[in-house]
C-alpha cells in the first residue's frame, strides 16, 4: 500500500516569524495608535495573532476584532460568493482599520471585507496578508503590504486549509501537484 504524500514544504516556522517581523516593522509606522485589526476568519487567526503581538511589542498595542467570512468550502477555487457568517462585534466608525488574512488569490474575499468596513464608516481601510499568491484574473487589488510571495500553488498551513486539514501547522506546504 503506497502512503498518501504530504503537503511539500515551502517556508519553515522560522522563516514565517521572520516574514511577519518584517511586515510588523514596515506597518507599525502607518497605524494609528487608534486602529482596529480585523482579522478574517478562520484563516487569518495564526497570522492575525503573530502580527498583532509583534505589532504591540512595537508600540502598537491595537484593537481586535473579526470578520467571519467563507468562499472556497472544501474547493480550491473561489467559489464566486463570500459568505458572511459573523460581522464586526464593536464599531470601526472613524477609526484606521487594518484587515489582515492569511492569504490573497482572487482578491474576493479581502474586496468583501473591505466592502462591509468601509460600510461600518471607517476613516480608512489597509490590509495586509501574509501570502500573495499570483493573480488569477488580471484587474485584482493589492494588499497594502504583505509578508511571502507565494508560487501559484494551493497553500496549507498557518491557518490555511485544504478541505479543513494542515490549517494548523506552523509552516506552510503546498499540495502534491496532479
Ligand atoms: O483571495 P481569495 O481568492 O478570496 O482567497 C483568499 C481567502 O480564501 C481563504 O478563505 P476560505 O473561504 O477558504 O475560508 P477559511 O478562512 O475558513 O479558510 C483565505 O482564508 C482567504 O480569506
Ligand atoms: N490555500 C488555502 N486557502 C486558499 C488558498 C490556498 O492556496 N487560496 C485561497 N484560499
Amino acid at each position: 500500500m503506497t502512503e498518501a504524500a504530504g503537503p511539500e514544504r515551502l517556508i519553515s516556522e522560522t522563516e514565517v516569524a521572520r516574514a511577519v517581523n518584517d511586515l510588523a516593522d514596515r506597518l507599525a509606522p502607518r497605524l494609528s495608535p487608534d486602529a482596529v485589526v480585523v482579522c478574517l476568519l478562520t484563516g487569518g487567526l495564526w497570522f492575525a495573532a503573530d502580527l498583532t503581538r509583534a505589532l504591540a511589542v512595537r508600540g502598537r498595542p491595537l484593537a481586535f476584532d473579526a470578520l467571519w467570512l467563507t468562499a472556497y468550502g472544501d474547493k480550491t477555487r473561489h467559489s464566486g460568493i463570500t459568505t458572511v457568517l459573523a460581522g464586526l462585534r464593536r464599531p470601526v466608525l472613524g477609526r484606521q482599520v487594518l484587515i489582515v488574512d492569511d492569504v490573497l488569490e482572487s482578491g474576493l474575499s479581502l474586496e468583501a471585507a473591505r466592502r462591509l468596513v468601509q460600510a461600518a464608516g471607517a476613516s480608512e481601510v489597509l490590509t495586509a496578508v501574509f501570502a500573495l499568491k499570483p493573480a488569477p484574473t488580471p484587474g485584482r487589488r493589492p494588499p497594502d503590504d504583505f509578508a511571502w510571495t507565494a508560487p501559484d500553488r494551493f497553500l496549507v498551513g498557518y491557518g490555511m486549509d485544504a478541505a479543513g486539514a494542515h490549517r494548523t501547522l506552523p509552516w506552510i506546504g503546498a499540495l502534491p501537484q496532479a
